[in-house]
């Protein structure tokens, strides 16, 4: 893997690309990330020894894939930017989009007439090499750019190939997915502690759990009906405890969860148009913590 590969955006999926890339074995002299914030280039320098630069047009030059990390407000100003910039022809640069909800047309209709675009949904156990990409081609994309896509992105986990239509689904589960499941997990260190574990010995309990789960579904071949009955004595302990969240409507939960992730993906390119426009729309209230 030798093909020059830029980060436009070096946050929490950025950072997770790179360090998936760099521990896959990707030469750090090959990367470069682009990223506006001083402080947060100052830590990707630190902890990864990679070329970070505030100057798209310079940063990308040379490069054969330009990943574009930023939020989706951010895209338009980058396309700004990515627009103008000069791919020498010869490279067949392709840049490769990994926000979400943002279709690969309005990619192509900002940057030269023709360009390769490729979408993709990312999660962030790509920290870990253990990522679930979903990559959809846009119409310019050629074979051997999609290819190259897939190879870098398999040193850092799964790919699948899908339909663009199917985007909006595809984040629901996998792209938003990990933040589930780390709520179930605080949900039950709590539950630990109000049964009288330290937090330390129900966060190990929980977290291994988990782990061991994770790995167990995806190495066994089962289901997870299949191992969830191997957990399940008759009127044992776990047969309670299933008893309640079916009560307390988990599966509904659940599917009104999705639905409610992928209408926001589907609605996000319009959201950014509107308030790019200069009529802001209220969203949703935040917490605090989740203020970045
Ligand atoms: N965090 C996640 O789990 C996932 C995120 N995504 C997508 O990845 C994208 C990035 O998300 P996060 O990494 O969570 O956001 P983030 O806010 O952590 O990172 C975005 C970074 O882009 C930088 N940036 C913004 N405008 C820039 C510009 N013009 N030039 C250079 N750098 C610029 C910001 O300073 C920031 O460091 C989003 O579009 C999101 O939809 C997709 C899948 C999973
Ligand atoms: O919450 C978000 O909008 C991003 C996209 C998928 C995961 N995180």
């Amino acid at each position: 893997m030798t093909e020059r590969v830029a980060i436009i955006g070096g946050g929490k999926i950025g950072e997770a690309l790179l360090a998936g890339l760099i521990s896959a074995g990707k030469p750090v002299k090959d990367l470069v990330v682009i990223e506006r914030s001083p402080e947060r280039s100052a830590e990707l320098v630190d902890d990864y020894g990679v070329r970070v630069s505030d100057d798209i047009t310079d940063a990308v030059e040379g490069a054969r894939v330009v990943f574009i990390a930023v939020k989706p407000d951010a895209v338009d100003t980058v396309l700004q930017k990515l627009s103008v910039t000069d791919d020498d022809g010869e490279l067949e640069r392709v840049t490769v989009s990994l926000v979400a909800g943002i279709p690969t047309s309005r990619y192509e209709a900002a940057l030269q007439a023709g360009s390769p675009v490729i979408r993709v949904m990312p999660n962030t156990p790509m920290l870990v090499n253990e990522a679930m990409s979903a990559v959809s081609p846009g119409r310019y994309a050629e074979d051997d750019q999609v290819a190259l896509t897939v190879r870098l992105l398999e040193s850092v986990g799964k790919v699948m190939v899908v339909p663009e239509k199917q985007m909006d689904a595809v984040t629901a589960i996998s792209g938003s997915g990990p933040a589930y499941f780390f709520l179930m997990v605080e949900a039950m260190i709590d539950a630990g502690v109000a049964l009288g574990l330290t937090r330390p010995q129900a966060s190990e309990l929980a977290v291994q759990t988990v782990k061991g789960a994770g790995l167990l579904l995806s190495e066994s071949g089962l289901s997870p009906v299949e191992l969830r009955a191997a957990v399940t004595s008759p009127a044992g302990t776990t047969a309670a405890a299933l008893r309640e969240f079916e009560r307390a409507g988990l599966r509904h939960a659940v599917n009104e969860a999705a639905f409610a992730c992928a209408e926001v993906s589907a609605k996000t390119a319009r959201r950014v148009e509107v308030e790019g426009s200069g009529q802001g729309v209220q969203r949703g209230v935040e917490t605090a913590s989740e203020q970045q």
